[in-house]
């Protein structure tokens, strides 16, 4: 089974947008899991543009199902995961100013480092994941650094997927995943995965563990909510 952890950023967005607390981002997380999702992703940016800090300190208490939290690993936010112990950390090379997350680490040039990070949340009890693009030689290296799953980043599959290209999208994550199969590796994956695409990675990936939806999702539910919302204020209005 694969599990659904969905990226509320988006909500911290929409939220921060008015300075309020609309939408409630912790009322929001607890209906994501009663609706049946298994986990919950948050992925703070040093700018908190979106999901703040603190929010990841509010969630720690609410979220019973899978919490995971995605970031680079600068030192306050290394700080922030020991704090809030979440499930998971998933560790991102983004840059500071990256609008979103755009590459997955080069484990081979920053293995000292990853071993280093990866001991010390192992050592804390959380589970710990890497994003790497969909490269052998990387996953190869992932497994030197003693990090239990790797997350593979989607987005050119997704891309790919959406001119029509379905083969080509998902050879090399095939490929992929059958490395870090036989090495051992836990296998997420996320970045652009939507309804459009989602049943044809999970039906390819073998041992395909967790998916992290959060862009794609957020604006599905507003699409396919839009109808009935709308009705709903024609109804009050007559
Ligand atoms: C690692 C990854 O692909 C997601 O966490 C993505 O980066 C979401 O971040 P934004 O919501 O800031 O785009
Ligand atoms: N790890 C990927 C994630 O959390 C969500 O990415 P996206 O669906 O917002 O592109």
């Amino acid at each position: 089974m694969t599990k659904l952890s969905v990226n509320i950023n988006k909500l911290a967005t929409l939220r921060n947008s008015r300075g309020g607390n609309v939408p409630n981002l912790i009322q929001s997380a607890k209906d994501i899991e009663s609706f049946g999702a298994q986990g919950i992703t948050i992925h703070p940016r040093p700018d908190e543009r979106h999901i703040r800090y603190q929010d990841a300190r509010d969630l720690k208490d609410v979220v019973s199902t899978e919490f995971n939290i995605e970031g680079n690993p600068i030192p306050k936010f290394v700080d922030l995961v020991l704090e809030v112990k979440p499930t998971q950390v998933t560790l991102v090379p983004d840059a500071v100013d990256a609008l979103t997350s755009n590459a997955g680490w080069d484990t081979i040039k920053h293995k000292d480092f990853l071993v280093d990070v990866i001991k010390t949340f192992k050592d804390h009890g959380i589970r710990t994941s890497i994003f790497v693009d969909p490269n052998e030689e990387m996953v190869k290296g992932a497994a030197e650094t003693g990090t239990d799953r790797i997350e593979l980043y989607t987005e050119s599959f997704a891309q790919t997927f959406s001119q029509g290209k379905k083969d080509e999208s998902i050879a090399k994550f095939v490929q992929t995943a059958l490395v870090a199969n036989d090495l051992g590796l836990g296998i997420n994956a996320g970045h652009d995965l939507s309804l459009d695409n989602i049943q044809f990675f999970q039906e390819n990936i073998p041992n395909l563990l967790e998916v992290s939806i959060g862009h794609a999702l957020i604006c599905e539910s507003i699409y396919l909510g839009l109808e009935n919302v709308v009705n709903m204020y024609l109804h009050r209005l007559k």
